[in-house]
């Protein structure tokens, strides 16, 4: 079976590949940057026409959540133009195509863990932007799962454990917003789940799903396990002090609570990814076993005294 994934590096795109790799029968492609570029909507049809994959699965998009708010146009470009060329590319090989979507698709107002069919009313760009992806994959065909999930973490790419430990090494205090609250997500999780998806019929199980790690917490909370789970195993520590949103201003606003309810997709797909706090332990493993020098890119990694 022939497995086509958007983007080279991203840590989804990432996961997918390792876990492909385990996977007998399964070949996987990638096209990325800058041969393949999303905002290049013919060449990306061509491309993955040319390819001739069974199933395609779109993980690359514009992530910088803050820089979007400055770069509404290129957000667009990538997350609603680019990712409606990959679905029409599928469509036209009368193929499935799994797209990877967002908790800020919602306001985070009021209380979750949110539905699938819950109103969503993003508030930054990203947000937007991903949520018109969605139904513009929606209406090209009906042949689309769309995953939506949230603060993905893994040994790939950025993200907040990354940032964690590489802020610790230099620092006694790290203040974090406790007043945010969602479900951190191993990237590895969903590269096993995407592919258990992928590699069955899926039949009449296309729609939208909320897929995250099991559990939930707030911000503070994910970086103190993360900080615990390093210190464990003999890397960076430092104490987190609880602050407010209000405290921590930044470009686009942030979801109060988007923790995602993942029912529907356990109920359909017989799968639910493990519990946050044991998939933080492994990435974070992972991460201080890595070569430093590609991922703690800003400084050099030290392991503190205690
Ligand atoms: N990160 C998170 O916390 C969350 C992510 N998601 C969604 O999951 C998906 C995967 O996210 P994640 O792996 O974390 O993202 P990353 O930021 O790690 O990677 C983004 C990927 O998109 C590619 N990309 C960006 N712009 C373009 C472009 N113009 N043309 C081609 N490729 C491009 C990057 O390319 P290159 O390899 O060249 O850098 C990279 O491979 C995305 O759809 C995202 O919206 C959903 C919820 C949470
Ligand atoms: C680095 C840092 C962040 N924060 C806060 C800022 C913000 O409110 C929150 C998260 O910060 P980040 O910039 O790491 O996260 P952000 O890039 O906004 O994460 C989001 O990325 C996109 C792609 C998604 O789809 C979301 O699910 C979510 O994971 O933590 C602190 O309070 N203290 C800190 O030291
Ligand atoms: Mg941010």
């Amino acid at each position: 079976m022939k497995i086509l994934v958007t983007g080279t590096k991203g840590q989804v795109v990432t996961s997918v590949v390792e876990a492909a790799a385990r996977l007998r029968g399964a070949e996987l492609i990638t096209l990325g940057r800058p041969e393949f570029d999303l905002t290049e909507p013919l060449a990306i049809k061509e491309a993955i026409v040319a390819a001739k994959p069974d199933i395609v699965i779109s993980a690359a998009a514009y992530t910088a959540v803050d820089r979007a708010e400055d770069e509404p146009d290129l957000a667009y470009a990538v997350n609603v133009v680019g990712a409606a060329s990959v679905a029409e590319a599928a469509a036209s090989l009368r193929v499935p195509i799994i797209h990877l979507s967002t908790d800020y698709v919602f306001s985070g107002e009021g209380r979750g863990p949110r539905r699938e069919d819950d109103e969503t009313r993003p508030h930054s760009v990203y947000g937007s932007t991903k949520l018109e992806g969605e139904r513009a994959i929606a209406s090209l065909t009906p042949h689309h799962i769309i995953l939506r999930t949230s603060w993905v973490y893994s040994p790939f790419g950025g993200n907040f454990v990354k940032t964690m430990l590489r802020l610790a090494e230099s620092r006694e205090t790290l203040s974090v917003v406790s007043d945010q609250y969602g479900c951190p997500t191993s990237a590895l999780d969903l590269a096993a789940a995407i592919l258990i998806i992928a590699t069955q019929p899926i039949r009449d199980r296309f729609g939208v799903y909320h897929l995250a790690g099991a559990g939930e917490s707030n911000r503070s909370g994910f970086a103190r396990q993360i900080l615990a789970a390093s210190r464990r195993h003999g890397g960076p520590f430092a104490d987190v002090r609880d602050i407010a949103s209000a405290d921590y201003p930044t470009k686009a606003r942030c979801p109060q609570d988007s923790r995602l309810c993942t029912e529907k997709f356990e109920k359909t797909f017989g799968w639910h990814l493990p519990a946050w706090q044991i998939s933080t332990e492994t990435v974070v493993q992972r991460i201080l076993h890595q070569d430093q020098s590609t991922t703690l890119p800003e400084r050099r990694h030290s392991v503190k005294a205690r």
